[in-house]
């Protein structure tokens, strides 16, 4: 039950922003794509979510081709993502920010909060629930915006950046909620991330892109090890 690119490319103008890129997430496992600025990360991530359209190859998840169909399409199905930088409507409070999707979907009101209130205890944000989002630092806010990307129970949950802007202690707190999604809900969880120290700690495997196409794929260790990364990425983040 995996969900798949299949051999994708996708081209803006001259631009080949994805070439020929194949990955796969598989349940219970957290992949790490990492590489340069505008290596393709965010575009690849886009087609596994139904926001892009390959102009070759497939998407599949388990194996039926989800290739062409609406973002609406991929999150009935279970794939669930997150938008680099996007806050939570400030004016509303936490466990209504979680809620929102869920009643949207034709959840029950009661069945609605049971579900939030596990939720934000799982992300030790209960004692926060009836404050107004505006109250949360920002490393709160960024786990309960991964409370309310997990709200309608995904398969796959798709992080774009989740560490951005959060400091070393928040970043710890932040994978250590990363770990408990997988653990808890069994999630495939794929992390789009700059930070080395947390990629190389939190995932299983991690698949590298360079100019659009994949440079290495393997453990941590592994990639850590790969000349052609450390040419690619690692040489040039420590310069
Ligand atoms: N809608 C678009 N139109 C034109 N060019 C685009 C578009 N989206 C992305 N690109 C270009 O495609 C390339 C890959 O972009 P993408 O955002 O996927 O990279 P990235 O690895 O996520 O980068 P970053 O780490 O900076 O977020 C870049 O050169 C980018 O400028």
């Amino acid at each position: 039950m995996k969900l798949a690119a299949e051999r994708v490319s996708v081209r803006f103008g001259g631009l080949v922003a994805n070439d020929d890129v194949s990955l796969a997430i598989a349940p219970g496992e957290v992949l790490g794509l990492i590489g340069p600025n505008g290596a393709g990360k965010t575009t690849l991530v886009n087609m596994l979510s139904g926001f892009q359209r390959p102009h070759s190859g497939a998407v599949t998840l388990a194996g039926s081709d989800m290739t062409g169909r609406r973002p609406r399409a991929f999150a009935r199905a279970g794939i669930a993502r997150s938008f680099q930088a996007v806050r939570l409507f400030r004016g509303l409070t936490v466990s209504e920010n979680v809620e929102v999707g869920l009643v949207a979907c034709g959840l029950g009101r009661a069945e609605a909060r049971r579900r939030v209130r596990t939720l934000l205890a799982d992300f030790d944000l209960l004692h926060r629930a009836a404050q107004p989002a505006s109250a949360l630092s920002y490393g709160e806010e960024r786990r309960a915006g991964l409370a309310r990307a997990l709200a309608l129970e995904p398969r796959f949950l798709l992080l774009d950046e989740p560490a951005a802007g959060l400091a070393a202690a928040e970043a710890e707190d932040l994978k250590r909620a990363i770990l408990s999604i997988r653990d808890r809900y069994g999630c495939g969880i794929l992390v789009i991330e700059h930070n080395m120290a947390l990629v190389m700690s939190l995932c299983d495997r991690i698949h590298v892109l360079g100019g659009g196409k994949t440079i290495a794929s393997g453990r941590p260790d592994e990639i850590m090890a790969d000349p052609a990364v450390r040419t690619a990425y690692l040489g040039r983040a420590a310069a």
